[in-house]
């Protein structure tokens, strides 16, 4: 079902096990794509990696979230992408150059906002934007700030505090600075999280808006299968590392599902559409079934 390979499928494909796809997946995983991730592991305690052997690519304009259980590395994943941590072994390849520590080529959204509580709106994503453009003129980056706070539908708070917003209008100040730098790569650590089931829906509709708009290259993680079928071109399915009668075995993406659905596709609609049932109880039967057991 829904396969990760070169061809991606306008409705679902027949069932492909993860014995029978894995090798095509591995040959695609190191040859292709803007961003690379060959043979990542990452052993806190050196005899029990929390994952091991992961490889996966990213193309250029691709939505692909990561999705499993508490504690099986997500996090730690999208950390190494962003260069914020190291791995034990394997490489990350963003558009040919090797991820060796933090650069303003990738935007990093995190659940809790981390906006500057003494700077406005347009304070603190102009920071961000005199980092990224030193030589801007004050008026550039005014505009360049302004365009993007529209945006996230924020300009009437643009010379707000955070403490004078609520909890979905901070993460929209977050989404609108890593926007404003204009990464190569967008990276999301369940940015809508801590947010009510509203408000979250309405972040979500406008980062889909702004994605498409700006062909975005986004990594999320998520726990909500629904978000992940939302927002994902294709959905990594991460597995936990787990105690098995021949030893440990470290956690690792156990499958990767090509997301079948039309790219169009809004909240309203998911789940009128062919397929979407589908998918998502594949998903739930990976979380329930697979996940912790692999
Ligand atoms: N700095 C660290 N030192 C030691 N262990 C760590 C460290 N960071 C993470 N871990 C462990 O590595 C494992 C993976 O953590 P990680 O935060 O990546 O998981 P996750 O899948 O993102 O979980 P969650 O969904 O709960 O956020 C966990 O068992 C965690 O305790």
């Amino acid at each position: 079902m829904w396969s990760d390979v070169a061809q991606r499928p306008a409705v679902p494909a027949p069932l492909a096990t993860d014995a029978t796809d894995a090798p095509q997946r591995k040959a695609s995983a190191v040859t292709q794509g803007f961003l690379q991730i060959d043979r990542l592991s990452k052993a806190f305690v050196p005899a029990k990696p929390v994952f091991a052997d992961v490889s996966f690519t990213l193309d250029k304009g691709e939505f692909v979230c990561i999705i499993g259980h508490s504690g099986c590395g997500k996090t730690t994943i999208l950390n190494v992408l962003a260069g914020l941590d190291t791995a034990t072994s394997g490489t990350v390849i963003m558009d040919g150059r090797e991820v060796a520590g933090p650069s303003l080529d990738r935007g990093v959204v995190f659940q809790s906002h981390a906006l500057m509580p003494w700077l406005t709106v347009r304070q603190n994503i102009a920071f961000a934007v005199k980092s990224r453009w030193p030589d801007w003129k004050k008026s550039q980056v005014d505009t360049h700030v302004e365009k993007f706070v529209a945006l996230v539908g924020l300009s009437p708070a643009i010379d707000k505090k955070p403490s004078q917003l609520s909890g979905g209008m901070k993460q929209r100040v977050g989404i609108a600075r890593a926007f404003s730098i204009q990464p190569k790569m967008l990276l999301l650590d369940e940015p809508f999280g801590a947010l009510d089931a509203l408000t979250r829906g309405t972040i979500q509709d406008e980062l889909m808006a702004i994605v498409r708009q700006t062909q975005q290259t986004v990594f999320m993680i998520t726990h909500d299968v629904d978000e992940a079928i939302l927002l994902a071109d294709r959905i990594l399915l991460m597995s936990n590392g787990n105690e098995t009668p021949e030893g440990y075995r470290p956690g690792g993406i156990a499958e990767v599902v090509v997301n079948p659905l039309p790219r169009e596709r809004t909240r309203a609609s998911l789940h009128h559409l062919d397929g979407y049932y589908a998918l998502r109880n594949h998903i739930v039967d990976f979380l329930v079934t697979r996940a912790k057991a692999h």
